[in-house]
């Protein structure tokens, strides 16, 4: 691995129809970034992390996980990624521990020890024997955030993880990220249109326009550069003028 380059996408395009969704896109996210993805409605960020996760294969371009090429060395690459691109999908009438235990068993070599101690990790030990039916939105997310720790990975990828949290619940997933990231070395990469939380959280930012990356780098280096107090007033900068989609 180079540099500490844990992603590397380079040229990313996908096109559906006539509409080009993501545009020869490069993205590099070093081990140890909280990388806050960002972009309007309609830009490309759920299209670039489903490439990213090898849910759709690009038109062009390519993508490297850990060195590892994700077209032609798919399962060495994917072993490094934990993702939640779709809402994560758990048995109501099961407790959280038996859906961890499920998922544990269509994985390699993931023991009931490591099913412990994710639920640990996210904070549901308590109300692991308790019915997933009878969780709240913020618990099912941690759910769904200890399912993606199981098989140890290196890079955590959230799509939106915070939409729909009351402030509470935000603030709960925004204290876990920064928890896994400090202690246990976990790289993540958000997806987020929370600017506010984005700030609070995130190291890094990029941000997406009409599928192209239109400003990247350290939070606090952007907002400076830009005379910007806040995310929400470089964002607004940026993006200003977009055409909706
Ligand atoms: N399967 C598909 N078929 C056709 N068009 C698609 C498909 N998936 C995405 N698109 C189009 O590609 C563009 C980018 O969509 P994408 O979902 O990646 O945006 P996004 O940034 O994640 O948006 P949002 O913030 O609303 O979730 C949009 O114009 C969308 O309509």
């Amino acid at each position: 691995m180079e540099n500490n380059i844990l992603l590397d996408a380079k040229g990313l395009t996908k096109t559906f129809g006539t509409r080009t969704a993501v545009n020869r896109l490069d993205l590099r996210i070093e081990q140890g970034d909280i990388y806050g993805f960002l972009g309007t409605n309609g830009s490309g960020k759920t299209t670039t992390i489903r490439m990213l996760t090898g849910l759709i294969h690009p038109d062009a371009g390519e993508v490297r996980i850990g060195g590892y090429r994700l077209k032609s060395h798919f399962k060495d690459a994917i072993a490094l990624v934990g993702a939640i691109v779709e809402q994560p999908a758990f048995y109501a009438y099961l407790s959280a521990y038996d859906n961890l235990m499920l998922a544990a068993n269509l994985l390699k070599d993931v023991t009931r020890t490591r099913v412990l101690e994710v639920l640990e990790l996210v904070g549901l030990t308590d109300r692991a024997k308790d019915k997933v039916g009878s969780y709240s939105l913020g618990m099912r997310q941690r759910l769904g955030i200890a399912g993606s720790l199981l098989n140890e990975p290196k890079l955590i990828i959230l799509d939106e993880p915070t939409n729909g949290l009351d402030p509470q619940g935000m603030k709960e997933i925004r204290v876990m990220i920064g928890q896994l990231a400090a202690e246990q070395g976990i790289t993540f990469l958000i997806s987020s249109h929370l600017l506010h939380e984005v700030e609070q959280m995130c190291n890094k930012i990029g941000i997406i326009r009409c599928g192209k990356l239109v400003a990247e780098g350290d939070v606090q280096q952007l907002l400076a550069s830009g005379g910007s107090r806040t995310l929400e007033q470089y964002f607004l900068n940026i993006t200003e003028g977009e055409g909706r989609l």
